[in-house]
């Protein structure tokens, strides 16, 4: 691709589902030319949000709107990765733009081999609240990306919240089951905040209400004070009080020992779905 950093890439996002409009929203909501995005998405009705809500071009096969494109965005699920790209090989031979990825587990190696390889290859992780500006992306490239096309890379995913270089591929496993998988944990921990309260006797409205805008100041504190976790932690935990019965029950139950296992399992899957789909 020409790696001129004084024009805006046309885009390729193949897959136009979840995450693909999470990004696509994001962009545009950050000034992003619509006529600069395509997206590949065989599901009809996807198709038409996407084109009426962003007014991005939209096509139902993945070569019709990778051609031509400087930056294709690989946003199909892992399982299905290795046919996709089988099907682009020939236009990522006589092209060579920068590939993206966003699938969990699916190395960079594997994605230049099953485009038939010698391609600029970066591999990402953002999470769902890319769809609000207010995700957060892992980020690793190849040794074939060049400077620009890291830029290039960068400047996608930074339209969606901030972007974190990884060194060692291998810990972009760990980035999927902390960051990528992360939201679903936190709505777990909301659910279950949500329904104790009720069985404390607070109405679902009332209960959802006071989880919500808790879970949003903690998280505000987490980020806007200089503290770590464990000291703000700490100033809510009054000697003898409340929060700390709840704390040393969190604790006898091994809900630290829970939160490793969760995340070395996700971890593992994402490895397992390498393996699994070569
Ligand atoms: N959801 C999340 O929170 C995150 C997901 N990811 C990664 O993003 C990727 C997509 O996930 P998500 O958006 O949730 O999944 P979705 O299933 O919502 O989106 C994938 C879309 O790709 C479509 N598709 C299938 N085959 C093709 C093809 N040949 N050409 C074009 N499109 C095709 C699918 O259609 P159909 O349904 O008909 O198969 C589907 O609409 C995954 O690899 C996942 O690991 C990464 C970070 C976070
Ligand atoms: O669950 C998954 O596999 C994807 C990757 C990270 C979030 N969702």
């Amino acid at each position: 691709m020409n790696d001129s950093a004084s024009r805006t890439p046309t885009v390729a996002f193949i897959g136009g589902g979840n995450m693909a409009r999470s990004l696509i929203g994001g962009l545009v909501a950050r000034g992003r030319p619509a006529d600069a995005i395509r997206v590949a998405e065989p599901v009809a009705a996807l198709r038409d949000g996407l084109q009426q809500d962003f007014g991005v071009t939209c096509a139902e096969h993945a070569t019709a709107a990778a051609e031509g494109a400087d930056v294709w965005v690989l946003a199909v699920k892992p399982q299905v990765m290795r046919e996709v790209s089988a099907a682009l090989v020939p236009l990522a031979q006589a092209r060579r733009p920068l590939v993206v990825s966003i699938a969990a587990g699916i190395t960079t190696a594997q994605l230049e081999r099953w485009l038939g390889g010698d391609l600029p290859v970066v591999r990402a992780m953002p999470n769902t609240p890319a769809l609000l500006g207010a995700g957060i992306t892992g980020l690793f490239a190849n040794a074939r990306t060049s400077d620009a096309q890291r830029a290039d890379a960068d400047a996608l995913l930074d339209a969606v919240g901030p972007t974190v270089w990884i060194d060692d591929e291998a810990t972009m496993d760990a980035v999927t089951a902390v960051s990528g998988s992360g939201p679903a944990y936190v709505f777990l921990l909301a659910e279950a905040m949500q329904a104790a309260g009720v069985a404390q006797g607070l109405s679902p409205d009332a209960a959802r209400a006071l989880v919500q805008q808790t879970l949003l100041g903690a998280a505000t504190m987490l980020v806007k004070q200089a503290e770590p976790a464990d000291v703000l932690r700490a100033r809510v935990t009054s000697p003898g009080g409340t929060t700390q019965a709840a704390i040393e029950t969190f604790e006898a139950g091994g809900f630290r020992e829970l939160v490793g296992r969760a995340i070395a399992a996700a971890t593992q899957r994402g490895r397992q779905l390498s393996a699994a789909n070569d």
